[in-house]
């Protein structure tokens, strides 16, 4: 089972696991982070951005981004190509040669895949893994019934992920159709995994993907099978998992001789 941790707010979520990647990168300064979209891991971008404006030195740093959208110009603003630029890069002054994000270009995209997972192996794999999830237990772009030995592949979005996407877009049928996301197997590789949710939308992917049963309908559950994985939620996101109260009893008494998450 996962590590369940419920904050108060996203700002601690964000201090907690900017804490744990300050501990990685003092362990290894080219420790390899996955890197997430979406609005979920902002607050520990922010929070590393704060640590780096104070003198955290994150330029050995390397990342992975777990997907992009097929098809939209590498500028487009929503590309993740541009998301990971202006909301992890820059502000984390990492060197740009060193995050990588997978190729969205329709040419190429049969190989774009294969090419992804070599790189990632080539790197010597993901040290730590940021999630989000989606309102169906996506994570990556990793829909209901992917299978749980998936790689990096093209996967074509539900009309419940581009409804919540199209936010980002001036409408929802200017949200790509598909995507290319490493896979459930690609994820389940990383040393350690930390998902973070917020929000009373997820409380039910979130109860899934902790307590429910094992299944690619959920994609999430794939985490109960990762030894290191950490879950961080808020109290909304948390309203439905059923032990809460074991989770903060086992956060309250956690051991100090071990670190504080992951
Ligand atoms: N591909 C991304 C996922 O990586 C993300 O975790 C999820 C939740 O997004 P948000 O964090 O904005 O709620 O959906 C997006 O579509």
């Amino acid at each position: 089972m996962a590590e369940v941790i419920i904050v108060g707010s996203r700002r601690a979520a964000g201090a907690l696991v900017a804490e744990a990647i300050e501990r990685l990168v003092a362990a290894k300064a080219d420790s390899v982070l996955g890197l997430a979209t979406g609005d979920t891991p902002l607050p520990v971008y922010r929070a590393l951005a704060e640590r780096v404006r104070a003198g955290l030195d994150l330029s050995s740093l390397r990342g992975f981004a777990l997907d992009e959208y097929v098809g939209l110009p590498v500028a487009h603003p929503q590309s993740y190509h541009s998301v990971i630029a202006n909301e992890v890069v820059t502000p984390l002054k990492l060197d740009p040669a060193a995050v990588h994000v997978p190729d969205g270009r329709a040419l190429g995209i049969e190989t774009a895949g294969e090419r992804y997972e070599d790189a990632i192996l080539a790197a010597g794999g993901v040290d730590l893994q940021l999630l989000g999830i989606g309102t169906d237990g996506h994570i990556g772009f990793n829909e209901p019934g992917s299978s749980f030995a998936s790689l990096t592949r093209v996967k074509t979005l539900t009309r419940q992920t581009r409804a919540d996407n199209a936010r980002f877009f001036d409408s929802i049928d200017d949200v790509p159709v598909h995507s290319i996301t490493q896979g459930l197997g690609t994820i389940l590789r990383a040393k350690r995994l930390v998902l973070l949710a917020f929000g009373a939308q997820k409380a039910h992917a979130v109860a899934a993907a902790v307590e429910g049963p094992l299944t690619a309908s959920l994609p999430a559950s794939a985490i109960q099978l990762h030894p290191r994985a950490t879950v961080v939620v808020d109290e909304e996101a948390a309203s439905m998992l059923v032990e809460q109260e074991y989770y903060r009893d086992a956060f309250a008494q956690k051991p100090t001789w071990g670190p504080v998450i992951v």
